[in-house]
C-alpha cells in the first residue's frame, strides 16, 4: 500500500498535522464513498463543500483529511493536511497514488467547443485499428481495448481518471485517447497528466453558465496547452479564430490543420455528399465515410496527431478511410417511405448551425430538412435563442421539444428558445414538449426525399428529468416511427 509522504510530491503543504508516514487505502473526494483508512480531499464545489463533510468522513474511516480551511477540532490519530488548492491536491495524489499512469501511455487529449468526441473516438479506432492497444476516454463511453466502462462525464474526475488510465496500463494499453472538456481543465481533473500531444478543434458558445465570460472559457482551454511540456505535440486549427491564440503559449511543438490555408496538415475538399467526403490531404486523394466540412476538420486534426505520433502518412489515410465516426453523430437510417433520418449530437448554436449547414450544401438529393430539436435544462441558458433561431434559420420546419429538462420546468426551457426569433422564424416552428410526440410528428410531416434531423441527444440512451433518468433513444424511437 501507497504511504502518504510518498504522493504528495507537487503539492505546496501549508499545515501539517499528524504523521504523513501512514498508509493510504484510498483517494476519496465524495464522504459518501469513504472506506476505512481512506484519504479524503476536501472540494469546494459549485453546489456544496465538501469541506462540511470532513467529520463524515472520518465517521467512515477516513484517517487522512486534505483541505483548504481545517477543522479547529482535530481527532486524535487522523493526520491532517492543509493545501491552498484542493482540486488541485486531489490531481497530482491521484497522479503518484495509480503509479503514475499517465507517463506509461502515449496520451492525447483533445479539447475544443465541438468535436471532441469525434476526434477522440477516430484517434481510438485507428490505432486500434494500427494494430496498437488502446484506451478512450470520452463523452459516449471509456473503453480499455474492446472493453466498454460507462461514462458519466465527459472527463471523469481526477480521481476516477487516473484509475482508468492505471487500469489501461495493467491491461498493457500503449495510447489512450481523451476528450478534456473546459470544466475538467478549469477543475485541476486533468492537471499533473503527462499528455504525448494535444489537440484543439474550435472553440464558439458553450457552457457560459459554468465559466460565466467566453475570456474565461477560452482562457481554461488555452490553459491546457500553456501546461503541456516541450516534449509534446500541439495541434491547432488555423481556420479557427483562437486557432493560433491557443498555442501561444505552449512549449509543445506547434503545428497546425487548414481547410483555407497552408499549414503542416492541409486538407481541401473535393465531394461531399450523404455517401462521404472525398478530400485531398497533402496531396494524397481520400474516401472518408463521415460527412461534411466539420467532419473534414475532425479528420483533418486525426490525421495530423497519427503523423506526430510518427505513422507513416499513407497508412494512416487508408485506415481512416474506412472508419464510421462516434455513436450518435451524424449517424443516419432511411425509412420506408425514402426518408432520411439523422441523429446528432448538437447541442449548441455552432454544432447546429454545422450539421444543418453541411445538409444544405450536400449534392441535392433531398427536398426538405426538418428539425426536432431541444435544450438541455441546468445548462448555459444564452445558447437556447441561438439553437432555436439556427434551427428556423436552417430548416423547412422546426419542432421545439425537450431535451433533458433536467430541474426545470420544459415549458420554460421552450419559452426561452422562443424569445426574440425573428418574424420569418416565426413562421416555421411548432412546439410539441413531448419528445417522442415531436419525433413522430416529424415523421407524419416528411414526405419521400425529405431529411429529419433529431439534434441535441445522440448517443444518450435516457431522458433526465428532476433527477430521473428516464430509457429514451433517439435512434430508437425514430426508427419506431419509420418502421410503423
Ligand atoms: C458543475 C460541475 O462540473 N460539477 C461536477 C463537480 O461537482 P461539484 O464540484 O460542483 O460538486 P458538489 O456537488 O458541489 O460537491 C462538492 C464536493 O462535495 C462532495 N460531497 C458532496 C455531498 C456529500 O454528501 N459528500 C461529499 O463529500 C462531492 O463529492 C464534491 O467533491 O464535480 C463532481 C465530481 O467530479 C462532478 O460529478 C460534477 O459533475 C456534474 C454531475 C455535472 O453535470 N457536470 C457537467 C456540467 C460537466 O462537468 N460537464 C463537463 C463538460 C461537458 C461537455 O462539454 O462534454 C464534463 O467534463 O463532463
Ligand atoms: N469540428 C466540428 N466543428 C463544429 N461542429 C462539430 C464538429 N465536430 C462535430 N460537430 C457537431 O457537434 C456535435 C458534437 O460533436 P462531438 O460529440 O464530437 O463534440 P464534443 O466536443 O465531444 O461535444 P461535448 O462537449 O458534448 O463533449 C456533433 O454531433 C456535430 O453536430
Ligand atoms: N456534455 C454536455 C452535453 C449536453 C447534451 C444535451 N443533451 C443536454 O442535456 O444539454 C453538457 O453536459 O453540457
Ligand atoms: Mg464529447
Amino acid at each position: 500500500m501507497k504511504l502518504l509522504q510518498d504522493i504528495l510530491y507537487k503539492i505546496k503543504l501549508l499545515e501539517v498535522h499528524g504523521s504523513t508516514n501512514v498508509p493510504v487505502a484510498a483517494l476519496c473526494i465524495d464522504s459518501r464513498k469513504v472506506e476505512k483508512n481512506s484519504a479524503f480531499i476536501a472540494i469546494k464545489g459549485t453546489v456544496v463543500d465538501g469541506h462540511t463533510f470532513i467529520a463524515a468522513a472520518i465517521n467512515k474511516g477516513a484517517a487522512i483529511i486534505v483541505a483548504e480551511e481545517l477543522p479547529e477540532n482535530k481527532v486524535e490519530g487522523v493526520t491532517y493536511i492543509k493545501v491552498a488548492n484542493s482540486h488541485e491536491a486531489a490531481a497530482y495524489m491521484a497522479h503518484y497514488f495509480y503509479d503514475c499512469p499517465s507517463e506509461k501511455l502515449k496520451l492525447v487529449g483533445v479539447t475544443g467547443t465541438n468535436g471532441k468526441t469525434t476526434v477522440a473516438t477516430l484517434l481510438y479506432k485507428l490505432f486500434s485499428a494500427l494494430g496498437y492497444s488502446c484506451g478512450l476516454i470520452s463523452t459516449v463511453e471509456n473503453k480499455i481495448q474492446q472493453t466498454v466502462i460507462p461514462a458519466s462525464l465527459t472527463t471523469p474526475d481526477a480521481i476516477s481518471l487516473n484509475a482508468l488510465l492505471h487500469k489501461m496500463v495493467n491491461e498493457n494499453c500503449t495510447h489512450a485517447f481523451m476528450e478534456c472538456s473546459s470544466i475538467a481543465i478549469h477543475q485541476h481533473r486533468i492537471t499533473g497528466l503527462n499528455f504525448t500531444g494535444a489537440l484543439f478543434t474550435n472553440i464558439t458558445l458553450d457552457h457560459l453558465d459554468y465559466h460565466k465570460t467566453f475570456e474565461a472559457y477560452l482562457k481554461a482551454k488555452k490553459s491546457f496547452f500553456d501546461n503541456l511540456p516541450e516534449t509534446a505535440f500541439a495541434i491547432s486549427n488555423k481556420d479557427d479564430k483562437r486557432g493560433e491564440v491557443m498555442l501561444q503559449n505552449t512549449k509543445a511543438k506547434k503545428y497546425y490543420y487548414s481547410l483555407k490555408t497552408s499549414a503542416d496538415f492541409k486538407g481541401k475538399i473535393l465531394d461531399d455528399s450523404l455517401t462521404g467526403l472525398q478530400m485531398q490531404i497533402n496531396n494524397t486523394d481520400v474516401h472518408f465515410r463521415l460527412i461534411g466540412e466539420f467532419n473534414a476538420y475532425n479528420l483533418l486534426a486525426v490525421y495530423g496527431a497519427a503523423v506526430c505520433l510518427h505513422e507513416e502518412p499513407t497508412k494512416v489515410l487508408t485506415t481512416l478511410s474506412g472508419l464510421t465516426g462516434a455513436e450518435g453523430r451524424f449517424d443516419y437510417i432511411i425509412s420506408n417511405k425514402n426518408v432520411i433520418g439523422i441523429v446528432d449530437y448538437a447541442h449548441t448554436p455552432d454544432a447546429l448551425e454545422n450539421v444543418l449547414t453541411t445538409l444544405k450544401k450536400l449534392k441535392k438529393d433531398y427536398q426538405n430538412i426538418i428539425t426536432v430539436v431541444g435544450c438541455g435544462g441546468d445548462r448555459d441558458k444564452t445558447k437556447r435563442p441561438l439553437m432555436a433561431q439556427a434551427a428556423c434559420d436552417y430548416s423547412n420546419k422546426a419542432i421545439f421539444t425537450s431535451d433533458n429538462p433536467r430541474t426545470e420546468n420544459p415549458m420554460d426551457i421552450l419559452a426561452d428558445m422562443e424569445k426574440g426569433l425573428t418574424t420569418a422564424a416565426k413562421k416555421k416552428y411548432i412546439v410539441i414538449p413531448d419528445r417522442r410526440n415531436a419525433i413522430e410528428q416529424a415523421v407524419k410531416l416528411a414526405n419521400e426525399g425529405d431529411i429529419i434531423l433529431i439534434a441535441g441527444k445522440g448517443h444518450e440512451k435516457y431522458q433526465e428529468i428532476n433527477g430521473v433518468k428516464h430509457p429514451f433513444d433517439d435512434k430508437e424511437v425514430l426508427n419506431h416511427f419509420f418502421n410503423l
